[in-house]
């Protein structure tokens, strides 16, 4: 069943409020991955409170503990927000999940406006931390149910909301949560929708059945009691920094192999039917190379390209904690430095198996050095790889609500992100997760310059809506 064209209108002549409204999100700089900012994610739980009750959504704040820092002190996390509108034991109940949290951004990292400012360029693209991830899509659910409770339309789903801020630092405390509350809060849930990702290029909605999981580790080489100066100590003690530099260069080559032994035998095996699924997605490798804004592609072959994102594993590094970065020639001897490096996750690795191998691996490597520095290693967070069924009535009503929104049929994609929380919905509460993505692959995502257009934003929108109504039609 089509969304009422009462809902489309509202949706259109909203533009700019709904706009105004994910500037006030994105304001408030929920930054989960930054001490600095845990008030700040706090506040962005008590802001979706604010807008959701006046609707008729009962609110619940969930508390889920307290997060442990490296230094042994103790954080509290970010409650999950919990909302439930409607009770009707005839319609489907829909559980839809979205993150207040996002990641780090300074104007120094080389954005062009203020990320914490929402700022429209002439082309109708909406510039700020968090546009596309994930508040955009969050605040398009709020604006959904606004426009069915003010113009009196009936919305044709109970809906449960699951909004966490902890998504981009490992979702610390909401597995438990959802164990907890499975028989609680989640018994009505039919199916579950996330919009959390993104479509392969600029062009044509997907719906994503998989995701991909990750464990982010950390290795800490420690030596000297303090810094020191370079002139009066370089070649006379191990330096741990040269120690680490070392290590990271035996993770991945530069055309993408992990070289960590073992782990490329734990990857499922590439069928001829799902090989042949790459071939038909609407994608070239011109779109990767907009995206990233380089000629720099690892293969010329695009389904490679697509395993190589969805279907096979990859190891990035990600940075030096304690490393002089600087402007200037400080001629420092880092005393204590920590490499982080993550480990995209496929089916059938588990954060289980590889660990083992990784940190076997690497004290092999390190005690090929024979330096006398201190070695640690650490898995900072980890979650699993995620598949669903894409034949279930909840992707079927996806396909609808796409093809009446957008006039397309949606490619179906597997993520190469991670969210870790799609598998705990799907196991814990054993029901169908479907992510029905906003945002375009050059939004950035975690990089310079996130941005949404307003097209996808209001289109996207529309979608979602559309989406609740074709559930509550298809079996
Ligand atoms: C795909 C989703 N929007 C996302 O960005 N997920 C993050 C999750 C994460 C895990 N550790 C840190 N962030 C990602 O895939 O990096
Ligand atoms: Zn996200
Ligand atoms: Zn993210």
């Amino acid at each position: 069943m089509p969304a009422p064209a009462k809902f489309i209108t509202y949706i259109d002549a909203h533009k700019d409020a709904f706009i105004a409204r994910l500037g006030e999100a994105v304001a408030i700089p929920s930054v989960s991955g930054d001490p600095s900012h845990r008030p700040d994610v706090i506040k962005m739980s008590g802001y979706i409170k604010s807008l959701l009750e006046p609707l008729g959504v009962k609110v619940e704040l969930k508390d889920v503990g307290m997060e442990k820092q490296p230094d042994g002190s103790e954080l509290p996390l970010p409650p999950v927000v919990f909302g439930t509108l409607g009770d009707d034991p005839n319609k489907k109940t829909v559980l839809l999940y979205a993150h207040y949290d996002v990641q780090p951004a300074l104007v120094s990292d080389g954005w062009n406006t203020d990320p914490f400012k929402l700022t429209p360029d002439k082309e109708g693209r909406l510039f700020g931390r968090g546009s596309t991830d994930d508040k955009g899509p969050l605040i398009a659910w709020i604006n959904i149910v606004e426009a069915h409770v003010t113009q009196g339309i009936e919305l044709p789903v109970n809906i449960k909301f699951c909004l966490e801020g902890m998504e981009e630092s490992g979702s610390e405390g909401l597995d438990d949560l959802i164990e907890k509350e499975k028989d609680g809060f989640f018994k009505s849930c039919d199916c579950v929708c996330i919009c959390d990702n993104y479509w392969m290029n600029d062009r044509t909605p997907c719906l994503t059945y998989g995701v991909r999981g990750m464990s982010y580790y950390r290795i800490i080489v420690s030596g000297p009691a303090r810094d020191l100066h370079s002139g009066l100590f370089g070649n006379t003690v191990h330096e741990p920094m040269t120690d680490l530099i070392l290590l990271m260069s035996k993770l991945v080559t530069p055309s993408g192999e992990i070289m960590i032994p073992g782990l490329d035998k734990l990857v499922a095996p590439l069928t001829d039917s799902e090989k042949k699924r790459y071939e038909t997605i609407d994608f070239a490798l011109t779109d990767i190379e907009e995206q990233v804004g380089a000629k720099i592609v690892l293969s010329d072959d695009k389904s490679q390209v697509l395993m190589g994102r969805m279907r096979n594993p990859s190891l990035s590094l990600h940075g030096i904690e304690g490393a002089f970065y600087g402007p200037g020639a400080k001629t420092v001897i880092p005393a204590k430095v920590q490499g982080k490096f993550s480990i995209r996750l496929v089916p059938n690795m588990t954060p289980e198996n590889v660990d083992p191998l990784v940190i076997k691996y690497l004290y092999d490597e390190f005690a090929k050095l024979k330096s006398k520095n201190t070695l640690k290693i650490e898995n900072i967070h980890a979650g699993k790889a995620w598949m669903a069924d894409p034949d279930h009535w909840n992707y079927r009503a996806a396909i609808k609500a796409t093809e009446e929104v957008y006039k397309k049929t949606p490619d179906l994609t597997r993520e190469g992100g991670s969210i870790p929380v799609t598998l705990t919905f799907a196991d814990v509460l054993g029901l169908n997760v479907l992510l029905l993505p906003m945002g375009r692959g050059d939004d950035g995502a975690h990089s310079t310059n996130e941005k949404l257009d307003t097209f996808n934003y209001i289109e996207g929108t529309k979608l979602l809506g559309t989406y609740l109504h074709e559930i509550a039609v298809t079996n």
